[in-house]
């Protein structure tokens, strides 16, 4: 499964005539068809084994690619929805965290929600006994986010909240789901406020999607998309994790789009 994306290829430079501008104008539509590219969708074992690659092979620690992966989330989120557009007056935001690093991509992208003006409240009912993620519970605490402590019911979400950020599962879920995470996707499914997913919507297969599942209104692919992105119907999909070596991209053939200027996410 590719997805198709389009580039000029222009670089910056000065005009100082007609001349210069026509000829501006031709090799930019000769680089935008020559650079026509197909990006690539990964299936589950491709995106574990470049995550492992960036780890061992690119001396990457898991709290860099964290970081990188949850600011390009919250950035997303300001794109999409921004604070001036919210139909509630407070600008509240539920981040439900997963127990492996998904979630620790949505930790990070709530402390940034924070510091971009939003009022995350966090719900995370399975935490690992790992530094990483208690450094990162712990920073969401000193920023004054919330923890709530169950699940809240779907009309209490729609009363409440703006905007629902699903970092349960990512590439690696596997199988049916279990609790206690079955009932807060069967309670997220049944109410109406826009989800924003990270990565993978929470619950679908990563190759295969699932017809009854989670739909999102955003995703928010990291690193490349995965096969099931190929099935999201919502407003927005955007790229993000913008730390992909060009090495790695020649390798995977990812095929990835460039960024724009110095952006940390994409809208494909
Ligand atoms: N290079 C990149 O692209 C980067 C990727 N990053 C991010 O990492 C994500 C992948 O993270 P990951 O590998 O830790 O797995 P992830 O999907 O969060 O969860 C797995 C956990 O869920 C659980 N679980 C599984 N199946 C289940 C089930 N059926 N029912 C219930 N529970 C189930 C299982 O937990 P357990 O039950 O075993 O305790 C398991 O530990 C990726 O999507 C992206 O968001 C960035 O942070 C950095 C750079
Ligand atoms: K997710």
């Amino acid at each position: 499964q590719t997805g198709t994306w389009t580039g000029t290829g222009t670089g910056t430079c000065s005009l100082s005539s007609a001349a210069d501008l026509q000829e501006k104008q031709r090799l930019s539509s000769r680089a935008a068809s020559t650079m026509a590219q197909t990006m690539k969708y990964l299936g589950q074992e491709e995106a574990q084994n470049i995550d492992q690659e960036l780890f061992s092979e690119f001396g990457f620690s898991v709290d860099q690619l964290m970081e990188l992966a949850g600011l390009s989330c919250a950035t997303a989120v300001t794109r999409a929805y921004p604070i001036p557009s919210l139909l509630k007056p407070r600008p509240s935001l539920l981040v439900i965290c997963g127990p492996g690093n998904n979630g620790g991509d949505g930790l990070v992208c709530a402390r940034h929600l924070k510091l971009f003006g939003y009022e995350p409240s966090i719900l995370y009912p399975k935490r690992p006994n790992k530094t990483l993620f208690q450094g990162l519970s712990t920073q969401c605490e000193k920023m004054d986010i919330p923890f709530l402590t169950e699940m809240p019911e779907a009309e209490v979400i729609d009363e409440v909240y703006n905007l629902v950020v699903d970092a349960i599962f990512g590439f690696s879920f596997k199988g049916s789901v279990r609790e206690p995470f079955g009932s807060i996707l069967a309670e997220l499914k049944k109410s109406t406020v826009p989800i924003a997913s990270i990565d993978i919507p929470s619950g679908w297969d990563v190759e295969q999607g699932s017809a009854d599942g989670l739909q999102p209104d955003t995703l928010i692919s990291l690193t490349a998309p995965k096969k099931s992105a190929s099935l999201f119907s919502g407003r927005y999909h955007f790229l993000g994790g913008r730390f992909v070596p060009p090495s790695l991209d020649r390798k995977y053939q990812l095929n990835l789009p460039p960024y724009p200027g110095t952006d940390c996410v994409l809208q494909l």
